[in-house]
């Protein structure tokens, strides 16, 4: 299997919607997805990762800009000869097919001898357990069942670039984790470039080399996982990704790798990431749970217990400072002291679990 790599070069996508207005659903989007990298369109529902993933494919015509699949452009290249396969969220089956001649389609179509075309299903369904279904039709499975032989029909095809349009949005919550890891593993075991749209932000941090989130047809940020939990570029990235608390300060002190922010009422310390000067406002992002409780006599920050929620797993709390309510999260509260409303506590914020935006 020969994958490729994606390159996008400033591609928009205007459509002109039923009132003859302009929707610019992309605009000016560059990116790399390179060979064998999982990479993840997120965002809200109508910020352009659909579009963007049907322009990769060919479905939707570029308005301006250049989509290379390797060093080929392939703009003038129409879908069914892009090397390239989707996988739908309505598993887009043949029903009056068996499961066998629905992976077999493809390459039937592709003319190929039978007796490879057998090869190939029958290898397909042995990495991926389905042989027993084999001479079922669609109608006989259930819908991770029609899932998973909907990604085994655009494996077969042994493509160079494999998208995925919210492949698990039909499938209940525990399936969905089933068929991610599923999923990740094939493409991880074929070496399979992959292209991957959900709005779910648990799909993409779990699945993915690779995040791409975009708002309102731009992107906002790139970068792995991590990067794009710990250190957001952006409000709106920090807020779509995970739970944040935001502090507003101004940058008191730069040093090499730190920066010294004044709040309202005391200094806090963070990690130097990028270009700041003193003086400059500030917002900080910081994670519920890389804020520490302490008694309240054990540091100089405090704040005020306003929520506290027993969760299992987890102990929820809101605490009032400097008259915003901070979410803050203590894993495995067991054998930890539970603070309760109304009590002052210390507040601790370790100089890497702050990020200055
Ligand atoms: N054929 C079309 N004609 C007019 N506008 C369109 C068309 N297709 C998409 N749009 C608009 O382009 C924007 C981006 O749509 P797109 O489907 O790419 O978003 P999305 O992020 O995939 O959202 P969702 O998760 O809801 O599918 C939206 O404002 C949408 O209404």
């Amino acid at each position: 299997m020969s994958t490729k790599s994606v390159t996008l070069k400033s591609v928009t996508k205007t459509f002109i919607d039923d009132q003859n207005k302009f929707v610019h659903a992309v605009s000016d989007v560059n990116l790399v997805i390179k060979q064998g990298e999982f990479a993840t369109l997120l965002g809200p529902s109508g910020c352009g990762k659909t579009t963007t993933l049907r322009m990769v494919a060919g479905f939707e015509e570029i308005s301006t800009g250049d989509i290379f699949f390797g060093e080929e452009n392939v703009n003038k290249i129409s879908p069914n000869k892009r090397d390239c396969t989707m996988v739908f969220q309505s598993y887009a089956l043949f029903p009056h097919m068996t499961v066998f001649e629905n992976v077999a389609y493809g390459l039937k179509i592709k003319k190929l001898p039978k007796e490879e075309i057998e090869r190939k299903v029958d290898d397909i369904f042995a990495i991926m357990n389905l042989t027993e279904h084999k001479t079922r039709m669609p109608s006989q499975l259930s819908g991770g069942q029609q899932q998973r032989v909907a990604l085994a029909r655009a494996l077969v095809m042994e493509p160079g670039v494999l998208l995925f349009d919210e492949p698990l949005s039909n499938l209940d919550a525990k399936l969905r984790l089933l068929m991610r890891d599923e999923i990740r593993r094939l493409q991880k075991r074929l070496g399979i470039t992959a292209i991957y749209v959900t709005h779910d932000q648990s799909e993409a941090m779990s699945m993915s080399d690779k995040v791409i989130v975009m708002n309102k047809g731009k992107i906002e940020q790139i970068g792995t996982p991590q990067e794009i939990y710990q250190r957001p570029k952006t409000k709106f990235v920090a807020d779509f990704i995970g739970t944040a608390n935001f502090i507003n300060g101004k940058i008191s002190k730069v040093t090499e790798d730190e920066l010294f922010i004044q709040t309202e009422d005391s200094v806090l310390k963070a990690i130097r990431h990028g270009d700041f000067s003193v003086d400059d406002a500030i917002q900080m992002v910081v994670r519920p749970e890389a804020i520490h409780l302490l008694e309240e006599e054990s540091g100089e920050i405090k704040g005020k217990v306003v929520k506290s929620v027993f969760m299992g797993q987890t102990q929820d709390y809101e605490v009032e400072y400097n008259g915003v309510n901070l979410q803050v999260t203590v894993h495995n509260p067991m054998g930890e002291r539970i603070y309760q409303v109304g009590e002052i506590v210390s507040l601790h914020f370790p100089r890497e679990s702050l990020h200055v935006i």
